[in-house]
């Protein structure tokens, strides 16, 4: 038990709704297609009225037989029986028709909300949550809440069909109609005590198959990585064994599933044997007729089929249930970063503040603790510090990805929280360390900061990072087409739009999270001739890990255990002998032109 639900527990964000709930979320999407769902009921009334008359109609044949021995009725209601079935078919086919476009309609509304929720979801969302469990949720949960839909229409034309068939049954012979029914306690409470277990077994396949997904599309992202460092077996290994998991998960609700039903039928069965003895002792008593006989026994089928279909496909209804809940409970997840207010952001200096600011990922570990800091406009400040000192995070904090706990954050003197973020987004340029290229042309990469650039706007600010020459290296220019996320264009050049499209952008505030890749001294040139013009007139933080970079900054600081151990210039900090030259020792000090390996250690105290 412990290793099939290993790793399957809810996401944090998850929750229960009840049956009730999640019906009437499901209905407020059929709200808007009320005419073609008032079309299914009609043509579902219609189809049980139908299916009821069928067996009414060949019982009465026969007691017409029986009676008067007449051919010619027996005729009429062969005909009448052909025409029903016919009508039936009919309706039958449009209510299944009607049924899939309204069905259709609402899942492409469904699975709009739902990308539309993932693209609002903070950045600590998709920290904390795989991307691959998140597919799932778009794409199969959202197919599975559309089977959901169409097993309740079909359950609602089979329990109209019931109830039909249980008037006439009255209708015909009280008696027998009560024996027919005494043994439905037992066949609801078998399928209400199955329904209970059910609803778990399936909230577990789809996280099972929520895992698998999660796995191979990690593995898929990082095959490169995998097949450097030779870890195919492992990954390989890691798979066979989530995909086992999931294996068992479904074996064990297979077999659950596959249980019920012939429990369900041998216990109708008993039913059936209860009719053909008392009805035959009625018939033979003269108390009702054969053609009543057959009837009962006919309609037998007809009350059962409900039952043990709500069972058989309690399944597929389960499954849908439990996808619709997965899917609500992404669209209602909570943001983590809370603006107080919506102040439209026309135009920013750029001015930073930071005072007393508390941050935390999670309860594990304070990043900033009391951290302050005044950036002034148009000032470049290089953070420098060892791995895991926190630089990344103030730049996410600028950024306004991540909730801080305490403090304020202010921009141009007012609170980042009362800004529209979509404005203030506008207004700041962010350069990840490794760009990121969506699949297109260079240009449409360029473009992506602003659509509706000319050609001639992304030609100017292609020829400003270092003065277009890696323009013309490009096969096809600008028209050159990057590849999946950029493949098919080097580091350094993928670095150069990335710059490209932050000046296309014309940002207030630049964060830059420098690429630590190393590149051809060329390339190198061209970034850093790019660089003095992104950063001109802006504010920037920059996560710096080239020494140049770092010489021209404005102010370096140094962040130790996300405190700022030391600020200053280069110069001043190397004069200092402190933190600053450890790390420039360490780190940057073999990227000066004037390095010497075998050199030893700078004095650092002069
Ligand atoms: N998404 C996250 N969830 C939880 N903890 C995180 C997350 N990102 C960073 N941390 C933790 O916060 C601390 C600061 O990380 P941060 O990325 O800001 O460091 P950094 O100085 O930028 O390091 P590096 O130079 O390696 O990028 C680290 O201890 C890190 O483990």
């Amino acid at each position: 038990m412990g290793f099939i639900m290993a790793g399957l527990d809810a996401e944090s964000y998850d929750r229960n709704y009840t049956d009730r709930q999640l019906i009437k979320r499901i209905m407020h999407y059929f709200k808007p297609h009320l005419r073609l769902m008032i079309s299914i009921v009609v043509l579902v009334v219609l189809n049980a009225c139908l299916d009821t008359a069928y067996p009414l109609l060949i019982s009465n044949s026969i007691d017409t037989l029986v009676s008067s021995q007449a051919m010619q009725a027996a005729i009429v209601l062969v005909i009448f029986i052909l025409c029903s079935s016919a009508l039936s078919w009919t309706c039958n086919l449009f209510r299944q028709r009607f049924t899939a476009r309204s069905v259709g309609d609402v899942v492409l509304q469904l699975r709009t909300d739902v990308f539309s929720a993932v693209m609002s979801r903070d950045m600590s969302f998709f920290d904390e949550f795989s991307s691959g469990k998140i597919v799932s949720r778009v794409t199969s949960d959202t197919e599975n809440f559309a089977t959901v839909v169409t097993l309740t229409v079909n359950l609602l034309s089979q329990v109209l069909l019931y109830i039909l068939v249980v008037i006439v049954l009255f209708f015909r012979n009280a008696q027998l109609a009560l024996l027919t029914l005494s043994i439905m306690p037992l066949i609801i409470g078998v399928a209400l005590g199955f329904r209970r277990v059910a609803r778990k077994f399936t909230r577990s396949s789809q996280r099972s198959l929520a895992r698998v997904n999660a796995n191979v599309q990690e593995i898929v992202s990082g095959i490169t990585i995998a097949k450097n460092f030779r870890q195919e077996q492992n990954m390989y290994d890691e798979f066979k064994e989530i995909n086992k998991q999931s294996y068992h998960v479904n074996v064990r609700s297979g077999f659950l599933y596959n249980g019920i039903f012939p429990v369900l039928v041998f216990i109708a069965n008993i039913g059936t044997i209860l009719i053909i003895y008392f009805g035959g002792r009625s018939v033979v008593a003269g108390n009702i007729s054969a053609g009543d006989w057959f009837l009962f026994i006919q309609s037998l089928g007809l009350l059962w089929q409900p039952l043990t279909s709500i069972a058989s496909f309690w399944s597929q209804f389960q499954l849908g249930l439990a996808a619709s809940e997965r899917v609500f409970a992404l669209l209602d997840a909570e943001p983590r970063v809370h603006q107080i207010a919506e102040k439209p952001v026309h135009d920013i200096q750029g001015k930073i503040t930071f005072k007393n600011v508390f941050f935390s990922y999670d309860d594990r570990q304070t990043v900033l603790k009391d951290f302050s800091l005044t950036i002034k406009a148009g000032e470049t400040i290089a953070f420098v510090g060892h791995t895991g000192a926190g630089k990344s995070s103030i730049g996410k904090l600028i950024s306004r990805f991540y909730e801080f706990q305490g403090g304020q954050i202010l921009i141009d003197d007012q609170d980042i929280r009362s800004f529209d973020l979509q404005d203030y987004h506008k207004r700041l340029g962010i350069v990840p360390q490794s760009p990121f290229l969506f699949s297109g042309t260079v240009t449409d990469n360029i473009r992506y900061a602003r659509p509706d650039a000319t050609d001639a706007e992304v030609t100017a600010v292609a020829q400003k990072i270092g003065g277009g020459d890696w323009i013309e290296v490009l096969p096809e220019g600008l028209d050159t087409v990057v590849g999946e996320t950029g493949r098919a264009l080097s580091m350094g050049q993928r670095q150069l739009v990335a710059l490209a499209r932050v000046l296309l952008q014309d940002p207030a505030i630049i964060i830059m999270d420098e690429a630590t890749a190393s590149v051809d001294p060329l390339t190198e040139a061209q970034i850093q001739e790019g660089l003095d013009v992104i950063l001109e007139h802006r504010t920037a933080i920059v996560i710096a890990h080239r020494l140049s970079t770092i010489k021209h900054a404005d102010r370096i600081i140094v962040l130790d255990g996300g405190r700022i151990a030391e600020e200053g210039s280069h110069d001043e900090l190397m004069q200092r002998g402190g933190h600053y030259s450890d790390l420039y020792n360490t780190y940057f000090r073999h990227q000066s032109p004037d390095y010497k390996p075998g050199e030893g250690f700078i004095p650092t105290h002069r």
